[in-house]
């Protein structure tokens, strides 16, 4: 005769399956979270810089298109010589890290960081943002130049203080590396196949850079430009 005690590991594997199914869930979609809003970000900031500064944009987009050629996209294999392209988006990710304050920390013990005195167990946030625009660390902070890292050792991978936008340590972002993929190849495309303008012949110069603060940093009003297909055709054509 079976009693409840015989169903014990049963019940205990369902609830060992259960805790991994609901980890598992949540590991995703905190990759998932992680993983798209950040490089969307990047993108349309990006892009908005790209606009309101029109000499960056025409070499941007000459380097894309003498690298793609004949190609109708641009692939992985044309993105490793883009090497112009990888400094705009290195600028992009320094004006604007699309996580400002990086995720919180807690120190572990007693401690003094530049003078300030910070007690176990603080909360502690990094404002990346102010660091990429801090004029100590960058000449004309403000401004939008991709050539200041022509030729430059600082990336973003953690090792370079002034530069954070994946953050640093053990918790930096395990994505850094298929994120900037994926917006290197998505900003190439959209140079590529498109000429960008401010609709109702507005200057690009002029365009509006709000901020809106939050966990990550979003445009206060969306990024609306009009875009005309180009092919190496219309090239010709024009
Ligand atoms: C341009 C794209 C991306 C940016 C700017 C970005 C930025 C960041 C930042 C600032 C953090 C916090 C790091 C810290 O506090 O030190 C982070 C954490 C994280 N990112 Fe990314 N990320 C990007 C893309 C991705 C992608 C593509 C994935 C996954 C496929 C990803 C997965 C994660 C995860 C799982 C964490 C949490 C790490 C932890 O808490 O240990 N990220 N990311």
């Amino acid at each position: 005769m079976l009693s409840t005690s015989h169903f014990e590991p049963l019940y205990q594997f369902l609830g060992f399956a259960l805790t991994v199914t609901s980890h598992l869930s949540c590991v995703t979609q905190d990759v998932f979270i992680a993983g798209t809003d950040t490089g969307t970000l990047a993108l349309e900031w990006g892009m908005a810089e790209l606009v309101r500064n029109p000499g960056a944009m025409r070499k941007a987009q000459a380097e894309v298109r003498r690298a793609v050629g004949e190609a109708e996209f641009v692939e992985d294999r044309h993105v490793r010589e883009l090497h112009y392209l990888k400094l705009v988006v290195r600028e992009a990710l320094r004006l604007h890290p699309p996580g400002p304050f990086l995720l919180p920390r807690a120190s572990r013990a007693d401690t003094r960081v530049a003078g300030f005195d910070v007690p176990v167990n603080t909360r502690v946030t990094i404002n990346v943002w102010a660091i990429g625009r801090d004029p100590d660390a960058w000449e004309d902070p403000d401004a939008f130049l991709p050539e200041r890292f022509e030729g430059s050792a600082v990336d973003f991978r953690g090792q370079h203080f002034q530069l954070l936008p994946f953050g640093a340590g053990r918790r930096g972002c395990p994505g850094v590396g298929l994120g900037t993929a994926v917006v290197e190849l998505a900003l190439a495309n959209l140079l590529h196949c498109f000429d960008w303008e401010v609709p109702g012949g507005g200057r690009g110069e002029d365009l509006d850079m709000e901020e809106e603060f939050g966990i990550v940093i979003r445009r206060k009003h969306p990024l609306l430009l009009r875009a005309t297909p180009w092919t190496p055709s219309s090239e010709v054509q024009n």
